[in-house]
């Protein structure tokens, strides 16, 4: 088994996209924010007036214009590919192992161990999170140089702004949402790598062609999931008519969206967060690797999670005299993440079809209602 010398920083073959699909999939109309009109004057209000649409109707949108590299974006692509790369062997030294699911917490190499509901077809996708706070493996802390400061500008071109967009939509302190996810505190904000390996299509026959099921971003709970544009197209999301359509990948854009947390702060309903799936790609990319790169946005670890003072949602009559009494018990940002990892990994199978789609789980005093469609 080979073994790797932590100092020798390898060369990596750079990753090359796959071919776009010329399928003609039938893709959902999303709202592309321009980030470069952000310092611009009267950029912010053009950009807060098209973010609001977005946020409430799809609560999925293509970020542009964000002024990060886009040989950083490959170069992240290439180090990601490079490690999925690796012997299994290798991968599983810093692997997430069951103990840290019960635990709540699951940063490491995750591998496709489980079945998909009762089928006898295995999931079929890898990834590696990549927190700043915990043991990494040999592998990604050989790139670290790389990868920190690409989480970091991250954070500060384009979750950072999409912050303040989102407070100024609700009419609240700029900095409001900035200060719950402030990249300077303690959190498990994180990137993630992951790669989905293409099935044949009679196993995909037997699961229907799902690769993930219908989900809010429950899972990696979190404010905001912001997933850089990879050819292979594959994720759906539902629209306000509860049709699937497709997320067409923009070369440089980010794909947006809003998480649960965002939600749960706007009164669970003002900003969506839409339920989307993975499905069998097109035929044309059916047999091609489809690599991703994400950042999971969670606010920090010892914020207090309560519906933020939005003159906007008490307009709408959203909030409540409960929500707005500060003697309540509190529930930290860091409960709810470990109460909801814990409920959705700490098991042996997904959950599809029959197999226990339904759950509920509770922090302290929150009832949470967990299902999957
Ligand atoms: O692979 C994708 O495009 C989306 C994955 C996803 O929705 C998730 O992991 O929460
Ligand atoms: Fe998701």
């Amino acid at each position: 088994m080979p073994t790797l010398a932590l100092e020798a920083k390898p060369a990596l073959v750079p990753y090359v996209e796959p071919q776009e699909t010329s399928s003609p999939l039938d893709w959902a109309p999303l709202v592309t924010i321009d980030l470069s009109k952000f310092d611009e004057p009267g950029g912010k209000e053009t950009l807060v007036a098209e973010l609001k649409d977005a946020i409430r109707r799809w609560g999925f949108w293509v970020v542009v214009g964000t002024n990060i590299p886009q040989e950083d974006i490959d170069r992240q692509l290439s180090i990601a590919n490079a490690f999925f790369n690796l012997p299994i062997e290798e991968k599983r030294k810093e692997s997430t192992t069951s103990l840290l699911f019960v635990l709540g917490s699951y940063f490491g190499y995750r591998e496709p161990k489980r079945f998909i509901g009762k089928s006898d077809v295995k999931e079929n996708m890898e990834m590696v999170r990549i927190d700043c706070m915990v043991p990494r493996h040999d592998f990604i802390k050989i790139f670290e140089d790389e990868i920190a400061p690409f989480h970091r500008q991250v954070w500060y071109k384009v979750a950072r702004k999409l912050y303040v967009l989102l407070a100024l939509v609700l009419k609240l302190p700029e900095d409001y949402f900035v200060k719950l996810h402030d990249y300077e505190q303690p959190s498990e904000d994180h990137l993630r790598y992951m790669i989905y390996h293409p099935r044949s299509a009679e196993d995909d026959e037997k699961i229907n062609g799902i690769w993930s099921l219908g989900h809010t971003d429950r899972l990696d709970f979190g404010s905001l999931t912001l997933l850089f544009a990879q050819q292979v197209a594959a994720l759906q999301i539902r629209t306000p008519d509860e049709q699937w359509k497709w997320v067409k990948p923009v070369k440089g854009g980010i794909t947006c969206n809003a998480a649960d947390i965002m939600s749960f702060l706007t009164k669970v309903g003002y900003v969506k967060s839409t339920v989307h799936r993975v499905v069998r790609p097109p035929p044309d990319q059916a047999n091609n690797e489809r690599l991703g790169l994400f950042y999971f946005s969670r606010p920090g670890n010892d914020v207090l999670l309560r519906p933020a003072p939005s003159p906007v949602l008490r307009k709408l009559g959203l909030l409540t005299p409960a929500d707005e009494d500060e003697s309540g018990e509190d529930v930290k940002g860091i409960d709810y993440v470990r109460a909801r990892v814990k409920n959705v990994h700490d098991r042996q199978y997904t959950r599809n079809g029959d197999v226990d789609v339904q759950s509920t789980f509770h922090v302290k005093h929150l009832k949470i209602q967990d299902y999957y469609l």
